[in-house]
């Protein structure tokens, strides 16, 4: 038996890197005379409560440099999922914009939250015509989607940026599971060693960026590479031999500043695919450093290619190969998935 992951991307780029400019005033007018809503999520627990207590500082400049022309509304998390639930909430009345605070899981959960049942979430009244846009305060222990704009963790930049109102449509993986359940991935996805990694690092974040070493410790315990079939673009399948992680990137940063996917656009319509093959404990040694500088593609057994659709399939039963999506741990290989494209608009 045969198991799998499928990975689609867009059938054509359905869009070049166009930028819409929008005034805070323009934000602000909307279809009503009512200001319209800015809804910043923040999870208070984000890098390690750094996030809540930044946030604290934050909110009497975002009251003063947004606030003129918007209503400014926090919404804390409770818990994980919470930030999907809120974001929902908020396109369904109509905000003008849901803003991310927090890290990358934090952004992936509210990335996740506009979308529902396979479609993106839109407005309950008709008459607003307005696209929910997509903002992000990176405040994380990683941040790494922030890193492929050369955004820092200064939030004061983060609030000046959203000032601007300028608005770009920007690239979202979906990863549909064979049951019809549907995950969005903004950042990587990806699967085998550097997935086990994710998923054993996310139990770590107390120890700050730490939390990536042990991560990838825990990870090689009990690793093997495996053997994988693999379709790009709808072509023939390949066996790719001995394979350690395949990362899917729609933007370039995971595991804490790795640069892995370094040709990754989050606005091209494509993935970046970086396939490793054949690597040992060792290599990650004495090559580590290239996979942070994002020179490790022309390196032996490494693959790289831009695909607007990738399927994965396992050779081998029940081997548990991990998957992750954004650093959501999602289960193991033999789930069937299937990843087409989304997309929604972003403040940047
Ligand atoms: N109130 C809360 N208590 C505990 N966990 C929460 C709470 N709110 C959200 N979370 C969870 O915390 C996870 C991590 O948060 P976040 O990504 O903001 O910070 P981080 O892990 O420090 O940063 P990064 O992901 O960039 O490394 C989220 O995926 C979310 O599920």
């Amino acid at each position: 038996m045969v198991y799998g992951i499928t990975v689609a991307m867009a059938t054509k780029p359905w869009f070049s890197i166009t930028a819409e400019q929008m005034t805070p005033d323009h934000l602000s007018t909307g279809s009503s005379s009512r200001k319209g809503d800015l809804i910043f999520i923040v999870n208070p627990k984000g890098a390690n409560g750094r996030t809540g207590k930044e946030w604290k500082k934050l909110l009497p400049f975002v009251r003063s440099r947004l606030g003129k022309n918007l209503n400014i509304c926090e919404s804390l998390t409770s818990g994980p999922c919470h930030a999907i639930d809120i974001t929902r909430e908020a396109i369904r009345e109509g905000a003008e914009a849901v803003v991310a605070v927090g890290g990358d899981g934090t952004l992936h959960e509210v990335v996740n939250g506009f979308f529902w049942a396979g479609k993106p979430v839109a407005a309950h009244d008709k008459e607003v015509t307005r696209t929910t846009a997509l903002g992000l305060i990176p405040l994380g222990t990683g941040s790494d989607f922030a890193r492929s704009f050369g955004w820092n963790n200064n939030p004061r930049e983060a609030v000046e940026r959203i000032a601007t109102g300028l608005k770009s449509r920007i690239d979202v993986g979906v990863i549909s599971e064979k049951d019809g359940e549907r995950h969005y991935f903004i950042n990587v996805a990806d699967i085998h060693l550097s997935a086990k990694a994710g998923y054993y690092a996310s139990m770590y974040k107390r120890f700050g960026n730490l939390c990536y070493v042990i991560g990838a410790l825990q990870g090689f315990y009990g690793h093997r590479n495996r053997d994988l079939r693999i379709k790009v673009d709808e072509g023939e399948w390949e066996v790719f031999s001995q394979v350690t992680a395949i990362c899917i990137g729609n933007a370039k940063f995971f595991g804490g500043g790795m640069k892995i996917t370094p040709n990754a656009h989050p606005y091209n319509g494509n993935f970046e695919v970086v396939i490793l093959q054949n690597f040992k404990w060792y290599d990650f040694v004495l090559r580590g450093h290239k996979l942070y500088s994002g020179t490790h593609l022309s390196e032996k057994d490494v693959h790289s290619r831009s695909v607007q659709s990738i399927e994965v399939e396992e050779m081998e039963e029940n081997s548990g190969v991990y998957v992750q999506s954004d650093g959501e741990h999602l289960g193991f290989l033999p789930k069937k998935f299937h990843i087409s494209p989304a997309a929604i608009e972003m403040l940047c």
